[in-house]
């Protein structure tokens, strides 16, 4: 594909106030297998900002200019993509209805887990905390998830933080190191399906991809065979897993008094993808609103 056909798909808005640059991409029509995977797309979006000359020596534009720029283009496959750049970017693609979001993922546990793996010293004392289904102590995940955010790919993707904070005081540090999320997202499950879920869970350890033996069962025979269970998701540790719960609700008032303004809450009981579809719709508004607000000051 040469560059002018690259950017046939597209119909891309530029909008920047102050120090916060938006920059819309839109795909829309055409077939499913023509679209474009998110790569492709962020790339033709960076593309079309250098030949704009909105992007110089790999820049992006002054922080205090103001800029409103539409470019239509030709109407192809159906995909949006939202990149937010600088103060933190979402980048969301709608392939039909299987919608990804370009989010860096940042699971406190997972973080916790790869320090135990690494035979840290910090891993160490993590996972006698997490054996007894008790909060690893501030000291330990507070620096871990603070440099996580401040990851190069979390500050240019923006991130999806997974498991924290999981106290006040954790949430209080979040913000004493200047990280304000935009939406808190708060997944409601009745217990009985919590304690299902976490003992049928299993990883792959091949490729980190997370099934459900019964919601959710491995492609194949190689992936049934190679998938471990967490070491504190065993029908051993279910009363762990109690304790997990408890730790849950006697911690989960304060944080959320702390985002009032901002959370959703989303009720997860249903199927993956009924879960999706409104955490999607969620996400959306959330876009929808920012962009609506940058077009009245722009008027
Ligand atoms: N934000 C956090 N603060 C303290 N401990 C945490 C935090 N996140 C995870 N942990 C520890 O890791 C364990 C597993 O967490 P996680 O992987 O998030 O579980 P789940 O996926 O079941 O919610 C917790 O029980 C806790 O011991």
């Amino acid at each position: 594909m040469d560059s002018s056909v690259m950017f046939e798909p597209f119909e891309i808005e530029v909008l920047q106030i102050g120090s916060s640059p938006i920059w819309l991409a839109k795909c829309i029509g055409g077939e499913k297998d023509n679209a474009p995977d998110e790569a492709e797309c962020l790339q033709q979006v960076h593309n079309y900002q250098y030949q704009a000359g909105l992007w110089s020596s790999g820049k992006s534009m002054g922080h205090d200019m103001w800029i409103r720029r539409t470019a239509r283009l030709q109407i192809l496959p159906q995909i949006n993509v939202w990149h937010l750049s600088r103060e933190g970017e979402i980048v969301s693609i709608h392939f039909w209805s299987c919608v990804q979001y370009g989010l860096v993922h940042i699971a406190a546990g997972d973080l916790l887990r790869a320090e135990i793996a690494a035979g840290s010293e910090n891993g160490k004392q993590a996972k006698e905390y997490m054996d007894k289904g008790k909060l690893v102590p501030n000291e330990i995940i507070v620096t871990m998830v603070k440099e996580r955010l401040n990851g190069s790919d979390s500050r240019e993707k923006g991130w999806l933080l997974d498991g924290y904070p999981r106290s006040s005081s954790q949430a209080i540090a979040l913000k004493e190191f200047g990280f304000q999320p935009d939406l808190f997202i708060l997944l409601e499950v009745p217990e009985e399906i919590l304690v299902e879920r976490v003992v049928g869970r299993r990883l792959d350890p091949v490729t980190g991809k997370i099934y459900h033996l019964k919601y959710s069962p491995p492609e194949t025979e190689e992936i049934a065979t190679r998938v471990t269970q967490r070491f504190d998701d065993t029908e051993e540790k279910a009363c762990i897993v109690k304790l997990r719960l408890q730790t849950h609700h006697q911690n989960v008032e304060a944080v959320l008094s702390m985002y009032e303004d901002i959370i959703v809450k989303v009720n997860g009981s249903g199927s993956k993808q009924e879960v999706f579809t409104q955490i999607d719709g969620a996400l959306t508004q959330l876009l929808e609103q920012k962009q609506e607000k940058l077009g009245t000051v722009a008027a």
